[in-house]
């Protein structure tokens, strides 16, 4: 999935209104509907697969010294499909760290399973954990390469703490530099790496033991948007290039704008709010949607005394004739559109429009844009 994010505010002096709505591509707007929900499978669609990471009702509770106890998850239960980027966000102290260390069962869950590609991460010896820990890649905030070693012999790292034979390693570290695009660099030290490149040596040093599952936490909270930029397309290329499934701890939007396919909001040790990237910023009413595409703002030009803001979202899939419909209509009742925010999330725009009408026409309008079939609402 890509995505790629443009933001735009219109002219209001400008009459009629020019909006520009789209990159380059025969793309227009339509309207969305009041509620969009997945539609209901056919009766002849393949069933989906099992997923390749499942909690279920997992608690973690951490006991002070002192007797008082701390609930860190509280009944968490995700599925992660193969082959997907899904993106877990959460204010500090939601428990993502935690969900994390349960994952890669550095903690025990106090309760509840957790199963990665089919197994069972709660009931395993600690030889069979060792392995089953092999199968998941680490990813995190700062490489954490080491120093004295060359960017080759630190991808080779923990090849030779698995016992992988010298010249199977030389070929996979080899395969690994191609692959993160650092090819010339196996023989630089960490010291002359540039941040990104440190952290696609994290994300080679991560693949090379052959995982199904890449774990990232936080990859790219230390990088600049260029740099973050290219990690996140590097992550969505291996995914696509291993056909591995990876999750996201992140605090930024814009990582699971561009990259992820599906999202969960972890709240107080829960999963509170979640699912495909686009059904959840199509349902308006979420936190998450307005988290992911934000309400824009609106400039004190825009709006004359006595003016009422109503939010709308429309969505643009290709070849859905709308933008004009909607402009015009929204010119019908008196009103313009004084700013909006577009965003990519797969195949579709979302666009979030902030439309200015007389403050006692307000119900009357968003009446008339639902009767229409468009989500709207006045702006509290
Ligand atoms: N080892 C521990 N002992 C006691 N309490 C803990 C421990 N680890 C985490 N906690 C508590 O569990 C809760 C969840 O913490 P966690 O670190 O998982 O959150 P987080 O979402 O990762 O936060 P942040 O984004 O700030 O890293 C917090 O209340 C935290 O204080």
């Amino acid at each position: 999935m890509q995505s790629s994010r443009e933001t735009w505010l219109v002219d209001v002096a400008a009459t009629p209104v020019a909006v520009r709505v789209l990159p380059p591509g025969p793309m227009e707007v339509a309207v969305s509907g009041p509620a969009v929900s997945t539609p209901a499978p056919e009766e002849d669609a393949p069933a989906s697969p099992d997923p390749m990471i499942s909690l279920k009702d997992v608690r973690k509770v951490y006991r002070l010294r002192g007797g008082a106890q701390v609930r860190a998850l509280d009944g968490l239960s995700l599925d992660v499909a193969p082959g997907t980027i899904h993106g877990i966000v959460g204010t500090s102290g939601a428990g993502k760290s935690t969900l994390v260390r349960c994952l890669t069962s550095l903690e025990r869950p106090t309760q509840g399973r957790i199963r990665v590609a089919g197994q069972d991460m709660t009931s395993l010896s600690a030889r069979q954990l060792r392995e089953a820990r092999r199968r998941i890649g680490m990813v995190f905030q700062h490489a954490n390469l080491l120093d004295q070693r060359t960017t080759a012999q630190n991808i080779a790292y923990p090849l030779a703490l698995a016992g992988v034979p010298r010249g199977q390693r030389r070929q996979t570290v080899e395969r690994m530099l191609e692959l993160v695009g650092l090819a010339d660099r196996g023989a630089s030290y960490p010291a002359q790496l540039s941040g990104g490149q440190k952290q696609r040596v994290g994300i080679a040093r991560a693949l090379a033991d052959d995982p199904s599952v890449l774990l990232c936490d936080e990859p790219t909270s230390a990088l600049d948007p260029e740099t973050t930029r290219s990690i996140l397309d590097l992550i969505r290329d291996v995914r696509d290039a291993l056909g591995l499934t990876v999750i996201i701890i992140t605090h930024e939007m814009s990582v699971v704008r561009q990259v992820c396919d599906a999202v969960s909001l972890l709240e107080a040790g829960r999963v509170v709010e979640g699912g495909r990237l686009e059904d959840v910023v199509l349902d308006t009413s979420s936190r998450l949607s307005r988290e992911v595409v934000p309400l824009p703002a609106v400039p004190e030009a825009a709006r004359s005394q006595g003016d009422a803001v109503l939010d709308v979202c429309v969505t643009a899939h290709p070849g859905e004739p709308a933008a004009v419909a909607l402009m015009s209509m929204v010119a019908e009742l008196g009103g313009d559109i004084a700013s909006g925010v577009f965003e990519t999330v797969g195949a579709a725009q979302i666009g979030r429009l902030a439309v200015t009408v007389p403050a006692t026409q307000a119900s009357r309008c968003v009446t008339a844009l639902r009767q229409a079939g468009i989500t709207a609402e006045v702006r509290a």
